[in-house]
């Protein structure tokens, strides 16, 4: 019978999980520290180990990288996406976020029994193999957890299987979605998940970069190319070789970037501009929008042909509002993250219910600023629906559309709104500053800088 070893300082926790893992016949040896489980016995004599992350003295995740060669299921009560992300980077085999349900932690121990152990000979036999793409067994809670992602709604479920299905194909993949729902997590997960996932990942945002520099910032470009070309210069499409290319805003591409796209993904080759010579390159290319390229293609601002090479995989992500019960899986894990870095928080009664029933017009990021915004504000624990400052229904104005989701909340602090000192801060300052130096006097990063400025109908002057 395998053996497990239990290392949880918690008594009740780890007497249920004895129980539960003897009922079915393992045999279950229990530490309360790593220290313990080191001393008193041998971990690497285990067939796989369960361990607490915060436990006293060293944490649990001591033993992924003290014996890489025995799985390590890692549990903790903080669980965050991005803890787990970390958790996994380190080797554990899985992870699983408490409190944890009995049929899952049966499951998720099943599978990495199942699986062969580093330096059996089945594993010298599938090392060749591609890695396994499925989701073994992860938390229902965190059913992309493996992703990087949270939500369990059906739609958001639907994505997650899409992305472990085509991820390790080097399918081009378009991902489409509004603003703010997911699209660049998909792209990486896409990476990640690939078997390009040790090369490199180059995200690109198609709207952040000027129309004249886009072609050359892109393919490269050749010493005299153009004025101020004064030497040889790599594009992204050659950084990315061997990984993966994400194109964000695909729909701001200028006509003629456009066209060398196109001929890029016609060929796999790239050429300088004014180069005569071509390379050869490996990119899988990923391309996001969140506007509607159909409608772009039929009024004649897109080409048709790079369309349908786009989008021979389609991942559509649904709206936060379609979601259901995603919303507060996503903010509680967001206060739990925010817990983590010392303070403690919790969402009050009212502050779920006027999450739940909020329509979260900016999706996931927004609800990721309300949270950011309700810990700064909160001076004691207790994070209240005034805390997240969210609209109420009075103050929206109608349901927002892909191509222009509704204004951000204006504060109420003075006589000015912070759109209106967007805007004027914007306006008085384009044409001296740059974009960079913009967005730092506004404290925020240049996408964001972006982002509003399109939400409030204030492009960047092109070439600026
Ligand atoms: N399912 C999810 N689980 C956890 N975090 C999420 C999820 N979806 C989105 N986020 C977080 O929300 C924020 C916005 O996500 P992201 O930047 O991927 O959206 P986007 O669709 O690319 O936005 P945009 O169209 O504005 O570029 C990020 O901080 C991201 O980590």
């Amino acid at each position: 019978m395998p053996r497990i070893l239990i290392v949880e300082d918690e008594l009740v926790i780890r007497a249920e999980l004895r129980r539960l893992l003897m009922r079915q016949g393992y045999e279950v040896t229990e530490a309360g520290s790593v220290r313990e489980a080191e001393t008193d016995q041998d971990p690497r004599a285990f067939d796989l180990i369960i361990a607490d992350v915060r436990l006293p003295g060293a944490p649990g995740t001591d033993l992924v990288t003290r014996y890489p060669g025995t799985p390590v299921l890692v549990m903790t009560s903080y669980a965050t996406v991005r803890s787990a992300v970390e958790t996994m980077k380190l080797g554990a085999t899985e992870y699983l976020p408490k409190p944890f349900d009995h049929d899952e932690v049966l499951r998720l121990v099943e599978t990495i029994l199942a699986q062969p152990r580093p330096g059996s000979s089945a594993v010298e036999e599938s090392a060749a193999a591609p890695p396994p793409t499925q989701c073994t067994g992860a938390p229902t809670e965190g059913a992309g957890s493996d992703l990087g992602m949270i939500g369990s709604s059906r739609g958001i479920r639907d994505v997650f299987e899409r992305i472990r299905k085509v991820a390790p194909s080097d399918a081009t993949v378009l991902v489409l979605g509004e603003s703010g729902t997911g699209k660049e997590l998909v792209a990486t997960a896409l990476h990640r998940h690939s078997r390009r996932k040790d090369r490199p990942f180059v995200p690109v945002n198609c709207a952040a970069i000027p129309e004249g520099l886009i072609e050359s910032e892109l393919f490269g470009h050749e010493r005299g190319a153009f004025t101020g070309a004064t030497s040889t210069h790599t594009g992204l499409v050659e950084a990315a070789d061997g990984g993966t290319l994400f194109l964000d805003e695909i729909g701001e591409l200028p006509a003629s970037a456009q066209a060398r796209l196109l001929r890029f993904l016609q060929t796999g080759e790239v050429r300088h501009v004014g180069a005569t010579k071509a390379r050869r390159v490996s990119v899988r290319l990923v391309a996001a929008t969140h506007r509607d390229l159909q409608a772009m293609v039929r009024d004649g601002t897109f080409r048709n042909d790079l369309y349908f090479r786009l989008r021979v995989i389609e991942i559509r992500i649904p709206p936060l509002r379609e979601r259901s019960g995603d919303a507060l899986a996503l903010a509680r894990s967001f206060v739990t993250h925010a817990s983590s870095t010392g303070r403690r928080f919790v969402l009050t009664n009212d502050a779920e219910r006027a999450i739940i029933s909020h329509p979260w017009p900016g999706n996931v990021r927004e609800l990721e600023n309300a949270i950011e915004r309700a810990v700064i504000l909160c001076e004691g624990g207790e994070i209240t629906p005034e805390l997240l400052g969210l609209e109420s229904d009075e103050s929206r104005s109608g349901s927002p559309t892909t191509d222009n989701p509704p204004a951000a909340t204006s504060s109420d602090h003075g006589s000015l709104s912070l759109e209106d000192y967007f805007r004027k801060f914007v306006l008085e300052h384009q044409d001296h500053l740059t974009e960079t130096e913009m967005a730092r006097r506004l404290g925020i990063s240049r996408k964001a800088l972006w982002e509003r400025r399109q939400r409030l109908g204030l492009p960047r002057p092109r070439g600026a």
